[in-house]
């Protein structure tokens, strides 16, 4: 027997933290915040479903409550927003017990208080088969300062922070029955979000920024449609790990999965060129490294990729599409 639905948000409520902005948190028909004045509200949502975004037997519960809330917490860094609340809808099959359901929002709270942020409510059913997430996550932002996609200019340069197709290559793994290294692993199941970073971003002019979800190529697709340009991405210049560097030395064609493979919760940005100190200085702050890999092209129609003998291609294949996996 498992707890019973109100027993089990009253346990909830009795984990989660109460920040400064949480003036009424989990408990009655709504949550309520408080914002700093003159800053917007930024909203955003994302569904976990299994089979889909995960399996129940390649991750843990707790890995997987902290990945729901890290990958909303992204989209509020690409924006560069703080984090002042998280809403989490929870859909539970029977075969998860008391210690797995507790796991889950465990996990998803102590993502929260990384961010020094907080689960303010949510919704909680049973469910017939899947185990399903889905997430809110609210921020706020100087409205002069939020990143939008759609900002990009000719002549910006393109950087990316961290590394790229790390998850990408844990899942290939996973897929294949070998179990990933540690820090492949980690990668996957506990991406961290940038919203150190991407708040410092933001303030120091970058001129459009996205996280990468679906993969850097399909992400750069949505910034140059917003912004109406073109660009060049110089695969000699992707930042890759050392674990991935290492199994690339054996397997060129791994290099698509750092391309397109996406799970990488990366920011990728563009900057204008007088604004590129301020940038370094903000990634160096918070100990991020960002490195340039290409640059804002004025005809919309181009999408080049420059091989290292110099050799230009325009990939068909950009990222993960939810109707085309
Ligand atoms: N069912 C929906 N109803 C309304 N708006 C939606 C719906 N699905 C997506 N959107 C909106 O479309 C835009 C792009 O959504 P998408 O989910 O691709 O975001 P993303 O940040 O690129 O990817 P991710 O889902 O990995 O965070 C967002 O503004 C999002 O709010
Ligand atoms: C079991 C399993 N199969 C496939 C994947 C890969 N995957 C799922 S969703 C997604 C893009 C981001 O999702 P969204 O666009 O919904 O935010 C990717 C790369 C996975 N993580 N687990
Ligand atoms: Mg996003």
């Amino acid at each position: 027997m498992t707890l019973d639905e109100f027993s089990f948000i009253a346990q909830i409520r009795r984990t989660a933290a109460v920040t400064p902005e949480v003036a009424i948190g989990i408990g009655d028909d709504c949550a309520a915040l408080d914002l700093p004045p003159g800053e917007q509200l930024l909203v955003t949502s994302d569904l976990l479903l299994e089979g889909v975004h995960f399996r129940c037997d390649w991750t843990s519960c707790f890995d997987l409550g902290a990945k729901a809330a890290a990958v909303n917490l992204s989209d509020l860094a690409a924006m560069g927003a703080r984090p002042v609340g998280l809403v989490l809808g929870l859909g539970l099959p029977d075969r998860l017990d008391d210690a797995d359901r507790r796991e889950l929002v465990a996990g998803f709270i102590a993502e929260a208080e990384a961010f020094e942020t907080a689960l303010v409510g949510g919704d909680t059913c049973r469910a017939q088969q899947f185990l399903t997430l889905s997430v809110t996550a609210f921020g706020t932002a100087d409205p002069r300062q939020v990143v939008r996609r759609g900002g990009a200019r000719p002549g910006d340069r393109i950087f990316v922070s961290g590394t790229l197709g790390d998850s990408a290559l844990a899942l290939k793994y996973l897929g294949e029955g070998v179990s990933p290294e540690g820090s492949l692993a980690r990668r996957h199941h506990r991406p961290t979000a940038r919203v150190s970073l991407g708040r410092r971003l933001a303030a120091a002019g970058v001129s459009a920024m996205i996280d990468i979800s679906d993969g850097l190529l399909a992400d750069l697709g949505h910034i140059l449609e917003a912004s109406a340009v073109g660009a060049e991405i110089i695969s000699g210049e992707l930042p890759l790990s050392a674990p991935f560097r290492r199994d690339l030395a054996g397997n060129p064609d791994l290099l698509q999965l750092a391309l397109t493979g996406g799970e990488d919760y990366e920011l990728l940005f563009t900057l204008p060129p007088d604004r590129e100190t301020a940038a370094r200085r903000a990634a160096a702050e918070c100990g991020v490294p960002i490195r340039e890999i290409g640059r804002i092209l004025p005809d919309r129609e181009a999408f080049w990729l420059v091989a290292a003998d110099g050799a230009r291609s325009r990939p068909e294949q950009r990222g993960f599409d939810h109707f085309r996996a």
